[in-house]
């Protein structure tokens, strides 16, 4: 079994707009913490376990790629504004992030992009593998960022991108298979590369193009 480092870092609900009371709360409350609980639900009785510490929480997960396994140790930070620079901490030394809004609150995408820059501070740009996360797809009638505005974004800061229902589970498995493929997929090219890098000369081979001597 592969084990992706440090793990997966979940981060960071922003916003909260209850379908059933409508109420604005902190912008910097979030969907995060029920996309993974929707996550472990589904897998309930297999492999993975939980434990909640002050600022975020922490669970593992295994995902199964068939030629691989990955394992995730996955740390839910806390959105809130005053969890703000501890939570900086816990990016040290990830290997991805899941940077969550809620699509149905314009300032929670901002906030997504703020906690992007945050990361990129943190972390080596190309190193780790980020996916933005569009949760609340089944509030559509609410819905303040579209499904564009969401991939457009993640694509010009090069990010994965997918939108989810904690609540309907939908997309949630997804998301993590996604973030697995493309860490293996990143593993197995820098190993390619490793191994053309390491690979002996074999001096009888011909280079197929001879160049001439400058001098002829
Ligand atoms: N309708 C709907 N509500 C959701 C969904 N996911 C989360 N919620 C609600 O959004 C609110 C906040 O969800 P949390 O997952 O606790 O948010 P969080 O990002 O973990 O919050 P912090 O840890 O404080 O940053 C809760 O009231 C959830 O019930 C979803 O997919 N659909």
């Amino acid at each position: 079994m592969w084990e992706a480092g440090t793990g997966l870092r979940l981060g960071w609900g922003q916003s909260q707009k209850d379908g059933r009371t409508a109420s604005r709360t902190s912008p910097d409350k979030g969907t995060k913490t029920c996309l993974c609980a929707a996550e472990r639900e589904q897998r309930r009785g297999r492999q993975g376990h939980h434990v909640q510490v002050c600022s975020c929480a922490f669970f593992t997960k295994v995902v199964d790629l068939g030629a691989a396994c990955l394992k995730f140790e996955i740390w839910d930070t806390a959105g809130q504004e005053k969890y703000h620079s501890v939570c900086r901490l816990y990016f040290r030394g990830a290997n991805a992030a899941l940077l969550v809004y809620d699509i149905t609150r314009k300032d929670s995408f901002c906030k997504a992009q703020q906690w992007l820059k945050d990361l990129e501070e943190e972390l080596h740009p190309g190193e780790v593998v980020v996916m933005l996360v569009g949760n609340k797809t089944d509030l559509e009638e609410e819905r303040e960022v579209t499904f564009e505005e969401g991939k457009e974004f993640a694509e010009s800061k090069g990010l994965l991108f997918m939108e989810t229902s904690a609540k309907c589970n939908y997309q949630v498995a997804d998301v993590f298979n996604a973030v697995a493929r493309e860490l293996s997929w990143r593993e197995e090219s820098k190993e390619g590369q490793r191994q053309r890098r390491d690979a002996p000369l074999t001096l009888s081979e011909r280079p197929s193009w001879r160049g001439r001597c400058c001098a002829h």
